[in-house]
């Protein structure tokens, strides 16, 4: 991606430390890296920090903008392959009728996130209720409190960044008090960060409330996990909602030309460019198939569920769990499955608003 007058050296994310930067002109990282005040210390000509990640929780802006390094994430990179992951945990452990005429879903955080799922989830005529108080502070209407969320919701999905201070900090925002007042018998999905839920006061909620069911994706102390959390959830997967094939190209390709911008050369290729034909491209469908079953060919979480629970009960559980985000499979979003056989019906309809492309017969 980087041309030949490019001198590229890689390090690994963790342990990159503050001698590395000295002399470089760029630093790319991912979510694993600290950047700030004592990675930056000999950094003595960068021009440039991206990470291809949509959090950055793991960056102290505070700490480059006092420097003048200019600094770019890659919002919305990822965020259609965290929605299909709710999705299909959603399916996974719910039925589809119940899904369409009974069950709410509230969404605490509605970005890029947070609104892709919310358009999904009402395309396929799925009741949601919103939480998102920043946008409601700036006049935005259609928005309930986090208590009547909670309350209500059948299902429950967090997508807020992860922050500390501020008018409306996340830290711990579902904390004990929150999980007293969810709705018996409700889903509760976290899919942002680990820390927007007291983990601690989770695990006492599970015992207090068997009637909750919880699946996260991220964890507090990542990449150390509290293993009986693990073992306490319904679906445990190594923070990988995000990972698409999709999701990481577009979150490299948004910052290879921000680097184009900051170098003065021409910009890359257009994105879709890059992109491998799917391994499994197009199926032919009889009228007897479920969105469940097309869901689960293109992203089973089950998978990724088994290979964590696979990776606990060893002294090495943290850099087993690096592994299998750094080894993880390549996973495509819903929309590299062109569905064929179908007449026009309802099924069409959930599919395509599902994300898939269909071809009708
Ligand atoms: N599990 C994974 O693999 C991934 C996790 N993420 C996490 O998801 C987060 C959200 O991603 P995007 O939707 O793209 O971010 P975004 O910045 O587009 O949207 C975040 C939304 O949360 C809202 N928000 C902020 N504070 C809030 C509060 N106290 N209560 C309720 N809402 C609040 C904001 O107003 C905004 O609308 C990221 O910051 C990242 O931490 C993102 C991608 C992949
Ligand atoms: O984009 C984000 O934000 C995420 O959470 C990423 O999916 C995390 O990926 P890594 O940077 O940890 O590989």
């Amino acid at each position: 991606m980087f041309g030949a007058d490019v001198d590229l050296v890689k390090v690994a994310g963790r342990t990159l430390s503050a001698e590395y930067l000295k002399g470089a002109d760029v630093l790319l990282v991912r979510s694993v890296t600290q950047v700030n005040d004592a990675l930056l210390a000999q950094a003595n000509q960068l021009k440039m920090v991206g990470t291809a990640t949509i959090g950055t929780d793991h960056i102290d802006q505070a700490s480059l903008d006092k420097r003048g390094i200019p600094f770019f994430s890659a919002p919305g990179c990822n965020a259609n392959a965290v929605a299909e992951y709710v999705l299909s945990v959603v399916f996974s452990l719910r039925e589809e009728e119940a899904l369409y005429n009974h069950l709410t879903v509230g969404i605490v955080g509605v970005g890029n996130v947070g609104g892709r799922l919310q358009q999904r989830l009402t395309a396929l005529g799925i009741k949601v209720l919103l939480n998102d108080p920043p946008r409601q502070a700036k006049g935005e209407q259609g928005f309930v409190s986090l208590q009547e969320l909670l309350s209500r919701a059948d299902i429950i999905c967090c997508h807020t960044p992860l922050i500390t201070d501020g008018d409306f900090p996340t830290y711990h925002l579902i904390a004990q008090e929150q999980l007293a007042a969810c709705k018996a018998g409700a889903l509760i999905i976290n899919a942002g960060r680990g820390s927007v839920i007291d983990n601690q006061a989770l695990l006492i909620a599970l015992d207090e409330r068997p009637d909750l069911q919880v699946v996260l994706d991220v964890w507090e102390h990542e990449p150390r996990l509290d293993e009986s959390l693990v073992n306490r959830v319904s679906i445990a997967t190594p923070h990988i909602a995000g990972y698409s094939l999709e999701g990481k190209l577009r979150g490299t390709h948004m910052l290879r030309s921000r680097f184009a911008d900051i170098f003065g050369e021409a910009p890359p290729a257009a994105f879709p460019s890059y992109l491998p034909k799917a391994a499994i491209h197009h199926v032919h469908v009889s009228d007897e198939v479920t969105a469940k079953a097309l869901i689960r060919l293109v992203y089973d979480p089950y998978c990724d569920d088994r290979a964590l629970r696979a990776s606990i009960g060893y002294q090495d559980q943290a850099t087993r769990f690096d592994r299998l985000r750094k080894h993880y499979p390549v996973r495509r979003e819903f929309e590299s499955l062109v569905i064929k056989g179908l007449a026009e019906s309802q099924l069409s309809n959930t599919l395509k608003n599902l994300g898939f492309t269909l071809e009708l017969a």
